[in-house]
């Protein structure tokens, strides 16, 4: 199973590095402003009440001494009206004679004489006694009612009795919290959009130059990198992009090697064709080049029925020349020799070197006494040719034997044989001379003139 931070994307790591350091302060910092402020709620709540029938009480303190109801009454309205979580606020005279009260009060009344805070259900309590204190002046006229009336200097007045609506107290208390925890929720959730841009402002630009990279992994050489767009990754898709071109440019080159290097191959293997299809020596057809032809004149005679000639040719007593000038002088006749019989024959016909001194010339189109006139024209041509050796004229001899596709034979080495066939008879009745394979003729025709 995968870890979880391995499941995550990149985006969402971003996110949760910008943003959870910052979710878990908030959360610290709200549980502890909560924690501390209950405290401090809770004693600001009794200071308050406390202190407003403690300022009731001085406020009241002449009114109770002179009896003054009226404004008393005008007191107690004030305070009662000026707060929403009061039930009730009233002022008593020591001697109980009568009550000046806004609100309601509570059926059993707190004692006089010490200050009580009680809470019972969802009411809260407040009592406060009064005291006054009788000023002595110089002046008898100046008297106060209380010494006038032979009153301590010093004494009880009366109380003042405040009574609260204690859910409405808590009440201000969980609008704190809510107001706390909305105020915490909106910071958490700014926190949270700033963070997803901030990762966005990284993610955008990394799985742009991610997609670039994983298109020039597939070959895609072109692809650019947007280096406006890349942000913070500029200088990576700089460098992408480079490697991109270098890339493109480094396989053009061997594109370009390959290319030339085949175009060179070819070349060679063309040439090297060529010359496997030229005899080197004596620029006439190869063996191979010779077969190849002969085939194909074969299949061509059988289709359409046309005649062919094979004739085979053997210098005489050749050995006789490369013993006695060498065998520099030898090529220089194979040479020459090669040269008559190419001298002799048409354009559609060929001259082949099936092999040291012997050759075969290969004749479409033609057959019995015209191959052997052609034959004839070639044997003479050799005979005629000469080469001057250390100043001395050197002549030479062949002997040709004559074949014709007949049919018969249905392939090169069957026609081949029969013309070899002739030639060993060419070369048995006296040589430099010209037979003609054919049974109907005599077996050993010499065409030498007499
Ligand atoms: N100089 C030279 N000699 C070659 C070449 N190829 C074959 N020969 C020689 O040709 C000679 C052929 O000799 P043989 O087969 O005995 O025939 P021949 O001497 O011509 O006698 P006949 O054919 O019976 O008239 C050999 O001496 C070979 O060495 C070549 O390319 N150059």
């Amino acid at each position: 199973m995968k870890r979880l931070p391995q499941a995550l994307g990149i985006r969402a790591r971003l996110w949760l590095a910008a943003a959870l350091p910052a979710v878990l302060v908030t959360l610290a910092l709200l549980w502890l402003f909560m924690d501390r402020h209950e405290r401090n709620l809770a004693e600001a709540v009794a200071d308050r009440v406390r202190a407003n029938a403690l300022q009731m009480a001085s406020a009241a303190e002449f009114g109770l001494f002179v009896g003054d109801r009226q404004n008393l009454q005008r007191q107690v309205n004030q305070l009662f009206e000026s707060a929403p979580e009061l039930l009730g606020v009233a002022v008593i005279p020591a001697d109980g004679q009568y009550r000046v009260v806004a609100g309601k009060l509570p059926a059993q009344l707190p004692p006089f004489s010490d200050e009580v805070i009680t809470e019972f259900g969802d009411v809260l309590t407040v009592s406060v006694p009064v005291h006054y204190t009788a000023i002595q002046m110089d002046d008898p006229f100046a008297l106060t009612p209380a010494l006038r009336a032979g009153m301590a200097p010093r004494g009880l007045a009366g109380q003042v009795v405040v009574i609260y609506d204690l859910d409405k107290l808590r009440g201000q208390r969980r609008d704190l919290l809510i107001w706390a925890v909305l105020v915490t929720a909106g910071a958490l959730g700014l926190a949270s959009i700033l963070s997803a841009l901030m990762a966005s402002s990284v993610t955008r630009p990394m799985a742009s130059v991610s997609k670039v990279v994983e298109q020039i992994g597939l070959g895609h050489l072109h692809e650019r990198a947007d280096v406006e767009a890349a942000g913070p990754l500029a200088s990576l898709s700089r460098g992408i992009n480079a490697m991109a071109s270098r890339i493109a440019m480094t396989q053009e080159d061997l594109r370009q090697q390959v290319a030339a290097a085949t175009r060179e191959l070819r070349l060679q293997k063309e040439a090297a064709e060529q010359a496997a299809r030229i005899d080197a020596l004596t620029g006439v057809a190869s063996r191979r080049a010779f077969t190849e032809r002969a085939e194909l004149e074969i299949q061509r005679a059988l289709r359409y029925s046309q005649p062919l000639s094979v004739v085979m040719v053997d210098l005489d007593r050749f050995k006789r020349v490369n013993d006695t000038y060498g065998h520099a002088v030898g090529d220089a006749v194979l040479v020459s020799f090669a040269q008559a019989l190419m001298h002799e024959v048409r354009e559609v016909d060929m001259v082949g070197r099936l092999g040291g001194e012997e050759f075969a010339v290969l004749l479409p189109g033609i057959e019995g006494q015209e191959a052997v006139r052609v034959a004839e024209r070639m044997r003479q041509a050799v005979e005629a040719r000469a080469l001057t050796v250390g100043g001395q004229a050197l002549h030479f001899t062949a002997s040709f034997g004559v074949a014709d596709f007949d049919g018969v034979d249905v392939n090169l080495p069957g026609l081949l044989a029969r013309a070899d066939s002739a030639l060993y008879q060419a070369k048995h009745t006296g040589r430099n001379r010209v037979v003609y394979a054919d049974d109907t003729l005599p077996a050993f025709e010499d065409t030498r003139p007499a």
